[in-house]
């Protein structure tokens, strides 16, 4: 297809990409038993883990992922260096296409980029030595002679800081502190020598105190080596500290990806603020609003429709025809999500009355805007009838521009590209 082949000619020609990652999907089925499908006829269901993501990462660029539990990160991540295999799209490392690699081909690709695990107590096999350990892929990959590899082992390990490595080489993993044992991991992530290291939340699971020479490993690593990096994790102000670009992931999605520091001191996309604003201030003199992020992360089986964000996002686009204050319009359209999916969330169980229901929500008795006021009232007087044509009302005449159609990503800054239609240079929204 024309298209594959001028972006392969692209990446051929863009030296200083590492990875390029073009309209990448993974997605897991559910309900997979034949059986099942023919007993409850049931279709086949997919869990969109990832989704159209198309991203670039230059040669010897830290390139972070942050995001909700269960947004996709570990997905993309492993899918981009094909632990696991892509459900669509294709995978580009150094200006080679990769999607398809098998066999002896892959063999030489998981030389090149090296995966290190969160767990550093459940990811070393307890019977092999901290030298075993680190030896193996050595082994596997039929490299050197016992000397050679000798040498190559002790070396890793010093300069993954297990110093002085020979006191370290006949350990077992269960004698060493979590930072050590980390320290292994990252030794065995780099006797390969690969150009390219997936860091899945390197150390979220290691004390405060142990976390900052980790990651200085890491960042001393990536300067000696030149390797570049893909680093995941919750946490916003880490992946400010050692990446130079960051990716938001939401339901599967890149909604916006930039210069670290500017994600973290301007975020563009609704979703990026939010996520931002929780994190504790640097600069506690600094101002900044706190945005709740409200409810949790929907089911990636079901995703909701336009931009996904759309069911908790404080920006809401209201229909054009709509005039209320944003929060009082949010409320709305929380009301009528929930009315729409008849899946009121009510205090108890009595048939409530309209005006108790708007007080759940936070919909003032009278809205401002009375057509919109006219159209919420009827499907609260009708709710408990189930009444199709109020609801199909209620449904078409407080649509979002948000709920519709699949969002492109803009160019939101100089520098920021968000999936956000208040990122439309062409579009009638208005930042705020
Ligand atoms: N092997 C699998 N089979 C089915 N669903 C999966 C599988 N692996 C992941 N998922 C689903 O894919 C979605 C994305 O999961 P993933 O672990 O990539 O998210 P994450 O952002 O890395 O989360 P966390 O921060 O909690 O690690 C989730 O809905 C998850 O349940």
């Amino acid at each position: 297809m024309s298209l594959t082949s001028e972006t392969d000619e692209r990446a051929t020609q863009a030296d200083d990409v590492k990875l390029r990652l073009e309209n990448l999907d993974k997605h897991f089925a559910v309900n997979q038993g034949i059986l099942s499908r023919i007993l409850r006829g049931e279709s086949s269901q997919y869990v969109h883990a990832v989704d159209d993501v198309s991203v670039e990462i230059a040669d010897g660029e830290a390139f972070g992922l942050a995001g909700e539990s269960g947004c996709g990160k570990t997905t993309l991540g492993k899918t981009a260096i094909k632990l696991t295999e892509p459900t669509n799209g294709r995978i580009i490392f150094d200006g080679e296409d990769v999607t398809d690699l098998s066999g002896g081909d892959l063999k030489a690709f998981r030389r090149e980029a090296q995966v290190i695990h969160q767990n550093p107590y459940d990811s070393i096999n307890p019977r092999f030595t901290v030298y075993e350990w680190v030896e193996e892929p050595l082994i596997v990959h039929d490299i050197g002679t016992p000397e050679e590899r000798e040498a190559r082992v002790l070396e890793t390990l010093e300069m993954a800081g297990l110093e002085p490595p020979e006191a370290y080489a006949h350990e077992y993993p269960t004698e060493l502190s979590g930072g050590e044992r980390q320290r292994v991991g990252i030794a065995r992530a780099l006797v390969l020598e690969p150009s390219f290291l997936l860091a899945d939340e390197p150390a979220s699971m290691l004390d405060v105190s142990i976390r900052a020479s980790i990651l200085e490993v890491f960042e001393r690593l990536q300067d000696e080596l030149g390797l570049t990096a893909l680093y995941i994790s919750h946490d916003l102000s880490l992946l400010k500290h050692i990446c130079d670009r960051i990716g938001i992931m939401y339901l599967g999605e890149l909604v916006e990806v930039g210069p670290a520091d500017e994600i973290i001191d301007n975020p563009q996309h609704p979703y990026t603020q939010a996520l931002v604003s929780s994190v504790p201030r640097v600069d506690p003199d600094v101002d900044r609003e706190r945005i709740e992020l409200v409810g949790e992360v929907p089911d990636a089986v079901d995703v909701p429709s336009g931009c996904r964000f759309h069911p908790r996002c404080p920006k809401l686009i209201p229909p054009e025809d709509v005039d209320l204050e944003q929060d009082v319009w949010r409320a709305v359209a929380n009301l009528r999500r929930d009315l729409l999916e008849d899946d009121l969330a009510l205090a108890d169980d009595e048939t409530p009355t309209p005006a108790a229901i708007r007080a759940e929500y936070g919909v003032p008795d009278e809205l401002s805007d009375s057509h919109v006021d006219e159209v919420l009232s009827a499907a609260l007087e009708t709710y408990t009838q189930s009444d199709e044509a109020t609801l199909d009302r209620l449904r078409e005449a407080l649509e979002s521009p948000c709920e519709r159609g699949s969002i492109p990503t803009y160019q939101a800054t100089g520098v920021q590209r968000s999936q956000c239609l208040l990122h439309d240079p062409d579009g009638p929204y208005q930042v705020e």
